[in-house]
């Protein structure tokens, strides 16, 4: 992985990735736009969440240059994928944000507990600080996971469909949250199965059998979508 320093905040070219034998997107090229919402869309098994992996580090590409020009991203998995039996509190949720600039035994600074304060008010869960993690409903366990993202200060926010699932309250509050992410400066790339959402977005991506299908301004990439699904 090497970096960026332009107006793209990630720059693939040709990227090939996926899991063992099972080559999922190919030949992947394409730039996202720095301090921008991206939105990621496109059918179930095309490849959106191995995307955000490989941009996480978490899954090596089989070939293809991935290059980030931000500091190390921030990813929020789905909150279905997070175990529901760990024994922390949100509290401590958020704070392991923090291990990344301290270290997982080290203690928090007064600076890092107000940043964890901050995240908790950001994403709307003060009160929830002292609950267990597992007592959570799945919107509660979801701003948790937000939380814990925003108390890293990444510059780049991968988000897995935070808002799946949710009420229309939480899901506002989530686009109200990553709104506030980009107004500060933060790259924010967005997979989601919720249109309305991604027509909001600056900017979109369109994946299709592992494939970029089509990129650039929403409201056109979503037409595409909607011809692909509706043909004549
Ligand atoms: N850990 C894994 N091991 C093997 N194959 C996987 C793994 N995770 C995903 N896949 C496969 O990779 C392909 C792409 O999956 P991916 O989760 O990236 O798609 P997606 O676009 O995010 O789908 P969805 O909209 O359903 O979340 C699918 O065929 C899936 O079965």
């Amino acid at each position: 992985m090497t970096h960026t320093s332009d107006k793209s905040a990630v720059r693939l070219r040709g990227l090939s990735a996926g899991y063992a034998r099972h080559t999922v997107l190919h030949e992947v090229t394409v730039e996202v736009p720095r301090a921008k919402v991206t939105a990621v869309v496109g059918p179930n098994g095309s490849g959106k969440s191995t995307l955000l992996g490989v941009l996480a580090g978490v899954i090596t590409p089989a070939a293809g240059v991935v290059e980030i020009g931000t500091r190390r991203p921030a990813f929020v998995v789905q909150h279905c994928a997070v175990p529901t039996g760990l024994p922390i509190t949100v509290w401590e949720t958020v704070a392991m944000g923090r291990w990344a600039h301290r270290g997982a035994w080290q203690r928090l600074s007064k600076e890092d507990k107000a940043l964890v304060g901050a995240a908790l008010e950001r994403t709307g869960i003060t009160d929830l600080a002292s609950r267990r993690l597992s007592s959570l409903s799945g919107g509660q366990r979801q701003r948790a996971l937000l939380a814990q993202a925003f108390a890293q200060e990444s510059d780049l926010l991968l988000l897995d469909e935070p808002d799946a699932g949710l009420d229309s309250q939480s899901r506002r509050d989530i686009a109200a949250a990553i709104s506030h992410a980009q107004a500060n400066g933060v790259t924010v790339i967005h997979v989601t199965h919720d249109l309305g959402e991604a027509s909001r977005a600056d900017h979109c991506l369109l994946l299709q059998n592992g494939r970029l299908a089509a990129e650039g301004d929403p409201q056109t990439v979503l037409q595409h979508l909607r011809a692909e699904r509706m043909p004549a």
